[in-house]
């Protein structure tokens, strides 16, 4: 791989930031704010960022960085970056090409892409454009457990190496916006991968419906018109023992099972009792409960308790190259983004999504090759020293 280049292309957009700024116009007031709010008073999202500053990298110097490989193995998968694309409900949203956008330039740009349950594109589709990128569906384990099963055996048919069961949601957060604007999905938009059974508000497509992977008979649930989602996602029944032993049954040999929402070293422990094959240290972006710590200040206890076990993986305010430094020299194994790839779909669609990965995977390579480290599995904590409030800088 050359060196990395100091010089973006789209000279309107050198950063996420500036992501962020332009994609806030492209998109409706109900958009804008169910994509980028936090819950309650959005404390936690604001410290998922501000928590990166804590930490300074330490350069090394006079090391050969003509060829820096920033590749990173994720799920079986040779990744370009240790960077993947966070799964986010309901893209189509943000650009008519939605999650299809995105699988898109996630196979371009050779990085890992999470599916959401509540997505706008069937899970099928979405495989197709993403390739081996699209490898996690993130899972919400409903009540109705029949519906989650058939979830997990498309998935496993399409070719889907992972599931993401998040666990952050037994009740859902309070998000004032959302309730503000009474956020509703539009009436042309669906979420594509249900069938029916729940509320009944399901709109039944003729059969044969190749695009939706469902078999003759069966109806969506959910697809049009104000929807009653809320409920879905959120499932306060959910507990180890029972329910991680049936997920990983479902999932059987094909798909690993990963908790993601994990937010204390007690329970990256119970994790690891339970035979779950990773973990993704998370607060659902600041979603859920504020006040909760950032993901930044709760990695070093997960990862210190886990003794490299299993994989950790760490989502939540990352928005530049050397936040993907920071995480990882603090033990996280790869790292996820939510909110920007939105912003770049919002912005221009796929060209969109591969000028955010652009960008952010960019400034990891320039990072590893300032910090003087040519290679992903050389970032450790020798890179690190934290700073405190009264700018004291302790080594980790
Ligand atoms: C609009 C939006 C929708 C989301 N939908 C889901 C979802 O369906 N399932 C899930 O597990 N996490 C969901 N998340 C959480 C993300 O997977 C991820 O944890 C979070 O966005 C990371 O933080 P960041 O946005 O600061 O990068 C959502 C986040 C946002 C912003
Ligand atoms: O908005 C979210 O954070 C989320 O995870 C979600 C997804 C679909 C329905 C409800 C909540």
């Amino acid at each position: 791989m050359p060196p990395p280049s100091a010089t973006p292309h789209d000279l309107s957009c050198l950063h996420l930031r500036d992501l962020e700024r332009i994609a806030a116009d492209c998109m409706d007031r109900q958009t804008r704010d169910y994509y980028n709010e936090g819950a309650d008073a959005s404390m936690t999202l604001a410290e998922n960022h501000t928590a990166y500053n804590k930490y300074r990298i330490r350069p090394r110097v006079l090391r050969d960085v003509s060829r820096v490989n920033p590749s990173a193995s994720v799920l079986d998968f040779t990744a370009s970056c240790p960077i993947g694309v966070a799964p986010t409900a309901m893209q189509c949203l943000a650009h008519p090409d939605g999650e299809i956008a995105t699988a898109a330039a996630c196979k371009e740009a050779g990085v890992a892409m999470g599916l959401s349950s509540f997505a706008t594109k069937s899970l099928e589709d979405v495989k197709a454009a993403g390739g081996d990128t699209a490898r996690v569906l993130q899972l919400y384990l409903f009540e109705e457990r029949e519906e989650s099963a058939r979830l997990i055996r498309r998935a496993r048919k399409a070719g889907y190496k992972a599931v993401f069961l998040t666990v952050d949601t037994p009740v859902l957060g309070r998000r004032n916006l959302e309730i503000k604007n009474k956020f509703k999905l539009p009436p042309h938009l669906r979420i594509a991968n249900f069938a029916d059974g729940a509320n009944g508000e399901g709109k039944e497509e003729k059969s044969g419906d190749s695009e939706a992977g469902y078999t003759e008979g069966e109806k969506r649930v959910m697809p049009r018109g104000p929807v009653t989602f809320h409920s879905h996602a959120a499932n306060p029944t959910l507990e180890w023992g029972r329910d991680i032993t049936w997920l990983k049954k479902e999932c059987g040999e094909d798909m690993k099972v990963y908790v993601k929402g994990v937010a204390t070293a007690e329970d990256a422990l119970l994790a690891i009792k339970y035979g779950v094959d990773g973990i993704v240290v998370s607060n659902h972006g600041g979603r859920q409960l504020d006040g909760a710590l950032a993901t930044v200040d709760a990695l070093p206890e997960i990862v210190e308790a886990v003794q490299k076990k299993i994989p950790v993986h760490v989502d939540g305010g990352i928005r530049h190259g050397t936040d993907v430094f920071k995480a990882l020299a603090l033990g996280a194994d790869f790292v996820w983004i939510g909110r920007p790839v939105l912003w770049g779909l919002a912005y221009k669609g796929k060209e969109g999504v591969d000028l955010c990965l652009r960008l952010i995977s960019d400034e990891f390579k320039l990072c590893m090759a300032l910090a003087g480290v040519t290679s992903v599995k050389d970032i450790s904590k020798d890179y690190l020293v934290k700073i405190d409030r009264s700018g004291f800088v302790s080594r980790l």
